[in-house]
């Protein structure tokens, strides 16, 4: 289906948010049968993010604006999970969807997840298919090992390939995040040689106590010098590490102005954003 650019963008019938997250660590301890691989993560959602809008239709098609150029609409997560939904509840509406894009693809912060999982939450709301939070998960776990934690929408620890998922109250935090010029594909990195899978599984209790890191992170720094010299920079004003399989990287802070204070001073060529985390997904009271 071609995408359409023209869609009306007045009288929206929902209108959410898709939260970014960031790992604020993450240890690879080893790799399935299937190619996956087992970790321990602890996710991180965040008050920023992309925004959605949903109609409803009544012919049946997904219609999703604007276009984008190097997604094409049939692997854009969003119009996947409309008709994932679709297809698994047996749903005769369709749905013109807007979507207000963000968040860098390819930066670790789960921007397609995020998407997906707001618009499973959010068709099956409007569409009143009535899928349980725990039928919904099932089908995000498809599109991306990502979805769930968005879906279930709390900050949480998690094992397993990221599904198994264990809400943690977290300090409040504000996060500065740096996008470096680069896209790094998580494909890519899980498949390489050098990636070490060997981390020894801890406890919640034991990482409180000792910390982690992010098993990706050197690995990722030597393929790619721009996630380096983002690491390098960021460092000098507090601890950084890098998010998922990268390209962002954070730092933390106890209030918004200690962050603003680093952000002022962020190269030019750097983007970036200041978050604060959050317990909560807002998409949460839809479910
Ligand atoms: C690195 C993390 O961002 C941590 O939150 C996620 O584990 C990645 O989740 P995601 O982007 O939703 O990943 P998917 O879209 O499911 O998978 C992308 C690719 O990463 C690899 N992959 C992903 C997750 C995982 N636990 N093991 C993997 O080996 C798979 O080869 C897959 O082909
Ligand atoms: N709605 C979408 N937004 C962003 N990327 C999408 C979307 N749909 C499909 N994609 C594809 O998914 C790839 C990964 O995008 P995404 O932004 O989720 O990466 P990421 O931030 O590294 O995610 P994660 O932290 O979950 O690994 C992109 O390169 C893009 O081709």
């Amino acid at each position: 289906m071609k995408q359409d650019q023209r869609l009306d963008t007045r009288d929206w019938d929902l209108q959410l948010p898709a939260p970014a997250k960031l790992n604020l660590f993450l240890h690879i301890l080893g790799r399935r049968p299937d190619g996956y691989h087992e970790l321990q993560t602890l996710f991180q959602l965040l008050d920023h993010g992309d925004q959605l809008n949903f109609r409803q239709r009544l012919d049946g098609t997904i219609h999703l604006a604007p276009e984008f150029p190097d997604i094409p609409l049939e692997s854009n997560l969003v119009y996947r999970a409309a008709r994932m939904l679709q297809d698994a509840s047996g749903c005769q509406h369709g749905a013109d969807i807007y979507l207000h894009k963000h968040l860098p693809a390819g930066g670790g912060i789960g921007g397609g997840s995020s998407d997906a999982a707001t618009t499973l939450v959010g068709l099956n709301h409007l569409w009143q298919t009535g899928l349980s939070k725990a039928e919904l998960c099932e089908l995000g776990l498809q599109l991306g090992a990502d979805v769930p934690v968005f879906i279930n929408g709390q900050s949480a620890w998690a094992e397993g390939v990221g599904e198994q998922l264990q809400a943690i109250e977290l300090e409040e935090k504000w996060y500065l995040v740096l996008a470096p010029n680069c896209h790094v594909s998580t494909a890519e990195i899980f498949s390489n040689k050098s990636l070490t899978r060997d981390s020894s599984a801890i406890t919640v209790a034991a990482f409180l106590e000792q910390g982690g890191q992010n098993d990706c992170q050197q690995l990722v720094s030597s393929l790619y010098p721009e996630v380096a010299e983002t690491l390098n920079w960021l460092s000098q004003f507090a601890p950084a590490r890098m998010t998922g399989t990268g390209a962002c990287v954070f730092a933390s802070f106890a209030d918004r102005t200690a962050a603003e204070a680093i952000f002022k001073q962020k190269p030019e060529h750097l983007d970036g954003f200041i978050a604060r985390g959050i317990q909560e997904s807002p998409i949460l009271a839809l479910l």
